[in-house]
């Protein structure tokens, strides 16, 4: 008998994903067996009774787990989900498959967890019982031609709150749940269709019969993991995170995958986990794809953990072909590869932030000038100095310090000015430069080069509130300008270096050309709604002088609240967090699936030994090494895991001493803007933190708790 091809259905992923570990290897077995001899006595494959599409099969994995699959054609299955026995057959009972009439790309709806959300829905108390449904001015029809499935239509007659519409579009097809949060959020249907449904719309004529052609549309592909080879299924399943990269939401798709060029710079925002990294990937992939031959793509970001990060997810995305065409470097790497072409043997050796930093502070101590503290001096350097490139007493006399809360009168001016000098002098005698340093002289290298000898074709920029002025000319200069220059991402709530500037003051013009993407799809919307809270009131400008908001920013996921917990002492706090960490694996999360975070390495060291004495393995993530699965629960800094995430995730050391943390932050008799920017980025660490997790989140201190944890909290 000849074996039988498996495709593998997205959701696949979440049924596999809650396997036990002892259990998941029996899938990858049934899948060769289903291979090698689908109708094999041992597999029982059959319909279930009761089904209510008679496509559906249900098979044996073990005594106590089965398969359920869907049999599109001969010999050809969709492997939906593998579940214990009873919840197999409930599953396999309320599935449907259809093709649908909009995409013409192949859908699963789960009828059975739809009406089990809707009625598991707590009836919120104030919503009157004649309230009408949200969904009241949509009719059928426009369902229907928005490409919403009707099966699933009552149910959305039922909706009256946008609680309900966020508890069950996890449960719909991926058209449909786009389709239903733009209606939910007051677009009419002409908008969701323009905005929406027209991008999702395949350009040939659908046949709702043919599955040989709905196989091969994007909208199948995005869905379902359209491969029978079995050793990809191995390499899927064992990095189930890494398998969304081949799917886009439409208005991901919208701004990646966009055929007819940009006509300039294009910049795209967004809260945390609204897929801007994805988009930068895709949106590299794009380019590269239609990239003439000798021609070059940079996608660059601020540190060279990011970049390492980008580089793998390249790989995932488009094999080493496509890791060929793009160079990926973090930003420092890219300005010092511009100095060292340039002056070759004889380029300064290159000093990071926290050195230089150590340096002013030396130097004010040494000039007996206390008046400017080392953290004061070293902003003025790099916001003033370094971001206009000023290099005569002259010019900073006359220099705009915009930004900056402590007025200078001439006196103070001249004195900061032979300060610079002084500090500049002694670089250059150690032929040393900081690296904002470089940036300026690689940006004045670059700037002096004509369109042909400028290396790139594209830039694509992710990360991009952590830019310094100096950057974004370098950038400027390193591209012709003409379409598809820059593709810029970034989140201002995110900022968590101390660069600030705007885009247009750098020649990038991004007016009109400015995209938000709104839907978290890594952390629940309990967690969001508690990361929010640490943001507390505070203002963020965008990267062009205006003020970023996160208006309609939101999660479809549901899950448990995060924990807040204060401790008498580090040590009580340290054993609750072994043995928080120890609950969360008993549920069923994977050592390496949990991440410890702290401000400072030293409550990071102490929670490894924590951990440790508690027999838990724990590994301490540092920079550019990412630690084997097997090594432990990851414990490292704010700094470090920022674009990381996690299941789960604890934030320790969270108290008043430590968040914001005193070294951090500029005294406000020395400079009020300063000090709240610098109280501003504190916050932003925080933030980043807590928006890594994406299922457990939980947040500890002791004694008394920081005020970023809102005043429900810290009184
Ligand atoms: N279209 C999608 N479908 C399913 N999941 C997605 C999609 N886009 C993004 N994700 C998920 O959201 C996660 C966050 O995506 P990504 O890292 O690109 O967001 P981001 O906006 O760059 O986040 P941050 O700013 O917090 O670093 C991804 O790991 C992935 O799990």
């Amino acid at each position: 008998m000849s074996g039988a091809k498996v495709i593998m259905a997205d959701v696949f992923g979440k049924s596999y994903d809650a396997l036990d570990g002892s259990v998941q290897p029996q899938v990858l077995q049934f899948i060769m067996k289903m291979q090698r001899d689908p109708d094999s006595n041992g597999l029982n494959l059959k319909p279930p009774k009761g089904a209510k599409d008679k496509r559906v099969r249900t098979a044996r994995v073990t005594d106590n787990y089965r398969a359920v699959l869907m049999h599109y054609a001969d010999r050809i299955y969709y492997l939906v989900a593998v579940l214990p026995h009873d919840d197999a057959y409930d599953f396999a009972a309320n599935i449907l498959f259809d093709i649908n009439k909009v995409t013409g790309g192949i859908e699963l709806i789960n009828l059975g967890s739809l009406y089990g959300t809707l009625s598991g829905q707590p009836k919120a108390a104030d919503i009157a019982p004649d309230t009408p449904s949200l969904f009241a001015g949509v009719s059928d029809a426009d369902f229907e031609r928005l490409g919403v499935h009707t099966s699933i239509v009552p149910a959305l007659r039922e909706i009256r709150s946008e609680d309900a519409v966020l508890g069950i579009v996890e449960t719909l097809p991926k058209l449909a749940r786009d389709v239903i949060l733009c209606l939910a959020d007051g677009m009419s249907v002409e908008e969701v269709w323009e905005q929406v449904s027209s991008l999702a719309a395949t350009s040939d004529k659908v046949d709702t019969q043919d599955y040989e052609a709905a196989i091969e549309r994007p909208a199948t592909k995005e869905a379902f993991v359209v491969t029978g080879d079995f050793a990809e299924f191995g390499r899927i399943l064992t990095e189930p995170l890494s398998a969304w990269r081949i799917f886009l939401h439409p208005a991901q798709r919208a701004l990646a995958e966009r055929k007819s060029p940009y006509k300039g710079s294009v910049r795209v925002t967004g809260g945390p986990g609204t897929g801007k990294t994805v988009v930068a990937l895709h949106r590299v992939k794009a380019l590269a794809e239609r990239l003439p031959a000798g021609q070059a793509i940079l996608l660059t970001t601020f540190t060279t953990n990011l970049a390492n990060l980008l580089k793998s997810m390249l790989k995932d995305l488009g094999g080493a072909q496509l890791l060929a065409k793009v160079d990926v470097r973090n930003i420092d790497k890219v300005a010092y590869g511009t100095v060292k072409e340039t002056f070759g043997a004889e380029a300064p050796s290159r000093l990071k932030d926290g050195e230089i930093l150590n340096r002013w502070i030396e130097l004010s101590q040494e000039q007996q000038t206390p008046r400017f503290d080392g953290r004061f001096l070293d902003a003025e350097w790099k916001q003033v100095v370094l971001a206009q490139d000023i290099r005569s007493r002259d010019e900073y006399f006359a220099a705009s310090r915009a930004g900056r809360g402590r007025r200078l009168n001439r006196p103070e001016r001249a004195q900061v000015w032979s300060l610079v000098e002084e500090f500049e002098r002694r670089l250059d005698r150690e032929k040393a430069a900081g690296v904002t340093q470089l940036a300026v002289q690689a940006a004045r290298i670059a700037s002096g080069w004509s369109d042909e000898e400028r290396p790139y074709r594209h830039i694509v920029v992710d990360e991009a509130q952590d830019l310094h002025a100096a950057h974004w000319k370098l950038l400027r200069a390193l591209v012709p300008e003409g379409d598809d220059d820059l593709f810029i991402v970034g989140d201002a709530h995110q900022r968590i270096y101390d660069n600030r500037t705007s885009l247009s003051a750098h020649g990038i013009k991004i007016r009109g050309r400015s995209k938000r993407l709104t839907l978290n799809y890594r952390t629940t919307r309990q967690i969001l709604a508690a990361s929010l809270n640490l943001l507390g009131d505070s203002k963020f400008d965008d990267l062009d002088g205006s003020p970023e908001h996160l208006r309609g920013y939101r999660s479809v996921l549901a899950g448990a609240r995060p924990e807040t917990t204060g401790y008498r002492t580090p040590s009580e706090e340290m054993t609750a967090l072994a043995k928080r960490v120890d609950i969360w694996q008993q549920e069923g999360i994977k050592p390496h699936e949990i991440a410890v975070v702290a401000r400072t390495h030293a409550i990071a060291d102490s929670a490894v030994q924590a951990l440790r004495d508690a027999t838990l393995a724990a590994v301490k993530v540092e920079d550019y090494r990412v630690p084997d699965p097997d090594e432990g629960i990851h414990v490292m800094t704010m700094h470090r895991i920022k674009g990381l995430e996690y299941r789960a995730v604890a934030i320790v050391g969270a108290g008043a001493q430590h968040m914001p943390l005193p070294s951090a932050v500029t005294p406000e008799t020395e400079d009020r803007l300063q000090c709240a920017a610098d109280v501003r980025r504190e916050q932003s660490l925080l933030f980043v933190s807590a928006t890594r997790a994406r299922e457990q989140l939980s947040i500890t201190w002791s004694g008394r708790p920081s005020h970023f944890l809102g005043p429900r909290v810290s009184g």
